[in-house]
């Protein structure tokens, strides 16, 4: 059967296409595209990347920034509070210290004492230190806060999303969005917004205390200044832009490389290593030019900054000394509007940067919000009734069936059905094969019955009751998934097994190892149960790793099992043991399985024949051999081998 992509899975067979000419991400508008010949590009649904640089539509000003930042420090509002009284203390502690300077000097011009003076100078000094860095603190452990919040709300979502959000967007670049993105936005959350907060604040009172001091020289100060703030604010935007392209390459480079390490084997042996380095590389070279463009503007904005510094101390130096050397003001006045001077130009530089590094933040926001919208599942039942239809009854039982599927349709995509009209039942305590050829839409009935996707029409209902009336929760407290993909991820053995009930006793443990013909392999390992199986269990055989999955699925003790070829990694030995097993599981439960092998099949109480997403026949081994043109094909070429039309991704299993 054909597997449908895992989420964090490789992509292998994804071309890199040309540019988005397919469905857009329910999260990317495609409007307001900058041309970007190397951005990451997608082919269709299913060859996606969340958004992209182009999805904008959005307003995004400083203003809006701003007011992001707003939002994101809701609930470290006391924090800030306390922050911003103390900056506001150490700020008058420091603009204290120019006019306490300004009488130091005027006194020792006048002879006088200057000791008590400069004393206090110190000591205003010292505790403008001691409040500034409290402060700075406070602001920074704010910072670290928020994208803690937005990493938690990233990761909680990410593993809750829509399986056709996975469909459509690469798990490496999702993944790089908890990662990088998020790092970036704690600079601009974190140091920005101190810088901004802390640089506003020492500005405006060094502004109040100059137009105080000498309006004039104000004057000169703001006009050089307000070029400055004229070049920086023309190139936020351009600085914001290329920074978010940067994201995204830094994203596609993640995505990129997962597919590579994902399938390795595949790359080694197809000696595709220069070409997919070249590949990634690729990407790799989109981040370094966007890293570059942003550092070019950032260079831009230093020099202009720095000339509004460097322009505004000459200014007032020249003019101020003038006007002091022709008596219209000290000398003590000059020394402290130069303070000032210095007070305001170094926290203005701040603020600029402050704000191109908070841009640089919202193209990061931008990214983590995408995932933040992308739809999630619904665990619990749906508000919406189904539509009242005479339900299938399952063969041979008074009792309602474990599962039924009533005329369900279903296509991933809207044009493109995969099911059209599947109807049948298990049995409680009853063993279903179901078989078609490749592409018959088998997987894609498990698919269903998992709660993965939603049929478009019809029902699956468990114990009569429809799927969306009980809710995705109690559907998958049902069942238990095996399949082809057989899931071991990277922990002990002992985890794995016990993944759906982590608590189980050691004594079940054991049980569901028998059961599951595991024991000989738990034997061998060192640490046995404790021992470590590597990334996606690549220390295990891919019997062995099927059989951690049965053992797995065994524990949860579901009422209903699906098995997607059971015995496809497994021996003829195990395959006979497993046979007696799925024999001995039968008895308490409903068994689905999905069979490409006659003496499977041959077990099963009833068999239901798919083909091109329709139910074409249904009933014993017998009956349909005698009954049914597609059976009996099926049955002439012993099945379909698996193997024969195997494909590399697989639905993730619940089990
Ligand atoms: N995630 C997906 N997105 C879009 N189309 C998909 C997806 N998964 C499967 N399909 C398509 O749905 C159809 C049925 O696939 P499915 O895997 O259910 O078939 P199958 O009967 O299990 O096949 P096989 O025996 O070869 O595994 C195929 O045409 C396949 O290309």
């Amino acid at each position: 059967m054909t597997g449908r992509p895992v989420p964090d899975g490789p992509a292998t067979d994804r071309p890199a296409g040309p540019p988005a000419t397919g469905r857009p991400a329910p999260d990317g508008p495609t409007a307001d595209a900058p041309a970007s010949p190397g951005r990451p590009t997608r082919t269709g649904p299913r060859n996606g990347s969340a958004g992209s640089p182009e999805s904008s539509g959005e307003d995004r000003s400083t203003r809006t920034a701003l007011r992001t930042l707003h939002r994101l420090t809701a609930g470290h509002r006391r924090a800030i509070g306390l922050a911003v009284l103390l900056t506001l203390a150490g700020s008058a502690l420091g603009l204290a210290q120019p006019l306490v300077a300004r009488q130091a000097v005027d006194a020792s011009g006048r002879g006088q004492v200057v000791w008590p003076l400069l004393g206090l100078l110190g000591a205003l000094f010292a505790a403008e230190a001691v409040t500034g860095s409290v402060g700075r603190f406070l602001l920074e452990r704010m910072g670290e806060g928020v994208v803690r919040q937005l990493r938690l709300g990233l990761v909680d979502r990410l593993l809750r999303l829509e399986m056709r959000a996975y469909d459509r967007h690469r798990g490496g670049d999702l993944v790089s969005r908890v990662t990088t993105d998020t790092t970036l936005l704690r600079e601009a959350v974190s140091q920005a917004l101190a810088d901004l907060v802390t640089g506003s604040i020492v500005a405006a009172g060094a502004l109040l205390l100059m137009a105080w001091l000498d309006p004039f020289l104000l004057l000169l100060v703001a006009l050089t200044v307000a070029v400055a703030a004229g070049v920086v604010t023309s190139l936020l935007k351009a600085i914001r832009c290329a920074s978010e392209r940067m994201q995204y390459a830094i994203g596609a480079v993640a995505a990129d490389l997962e597919r590579a390490l994902g399938a390795l084997p595949m790359v080694r042996v197809h000696r595709a290593e220069a070409r997919e380095s070249a590949r990634v590389g690729a990407r790799v070279e989109e981040a370094h030019d966007a890293g570059v463009r942003t550092a070019k503007l950032a260079s831009v904005m230093s020099p202009a900054v720095e000339l509004a510094v460097q322009g505004s101390f000459l200014l007032v130096l020249v003019v101020g000394g003038l006007r002091a050397g022709g008596r219209s003001g000290s000398l003590g006045d000059l020394v402290a509007f130069l303070l000032y001077a210095s007070y305001l130009v170094l926290p203005l530089s701040s603020v600029f940067h402050a704000v191109g590094q908070i841009q640089r933040g919202m193209g990061a926001h931008r990214r983590v919000e995408q995932v933040m919208r992308l739809p999630v599942e619904s665990t619990g039942p749906a508000v919406a009734r189904v539509r009242a239809r005479p339900r299938p009854k399952a063969p041979g039982a008074g009792e309602q069936p474990a599962l039924a599927l009533d005329g369900v349709h279903f296509g991933y995509e809207p044009h493109r059905p995969v099911l059209r009209g599947v109807s049948f039942a298990v049995a409680p305590r009853r063993q279903v094969a179901l078989v078609g050829p490749s592409g018959a839409g088998k997987s894609t009935v498990f698919a269903l019955v998992a709660g993965f996707y939603e049929p478009d029409a019809g029902a699956v209902l468990f114990d009569g009751r429809p799927a969306v009336e009980l809710g995705r929760d109690a559907c998958r407290r049902r069942i238990a998934v095996v399949d082809q993909n057989t899931h071991v991820v990277h922990g002990t053995l002992r985890e794995n097994i016990a993944y759906a009930v982590p608590d189980a006793p050691e004594t079940e443990l054991r049980r569901v190892v028998e059961l599951a013909r595991l024991e000989e392999v738990v034997d061998r390992l060192p640490g046995g149960l404790d021992a470590v199986v590597g990334e996606r269990g690549g220390t295990l055989s891919g019997g062995e790793r099927q059989r951690v999955a049965l053992a797995r699925a065994l524990l949860a003790r579901p009422s209903l099992l699906l098995l997607d070829e059971p015995t496809s990694h497994l021996d003829s030995i195990n395959e006979a043991a497993l046979t007696t097993v799925m024999k001995d599981m039968a008895r308490e439960r409903a068994l689905l399985v999905v069979a490409h092998r006659l003496s499977t099949v041959r077990h099963a109480d009833h068999i239901v024949v798919l083909d091109r997403g329709r139910t074409v026949g249904q009933g014993r081994h017998e009956e349909l051999l005698a009954a049914n043109p597609l059976y009996r094909k099926l049955a002439a070429s012993q099945m379909l081998r698996p193997g024969d039309h195997r494909s590399a991704g697989r639905a993730p299993s619940p089990s």
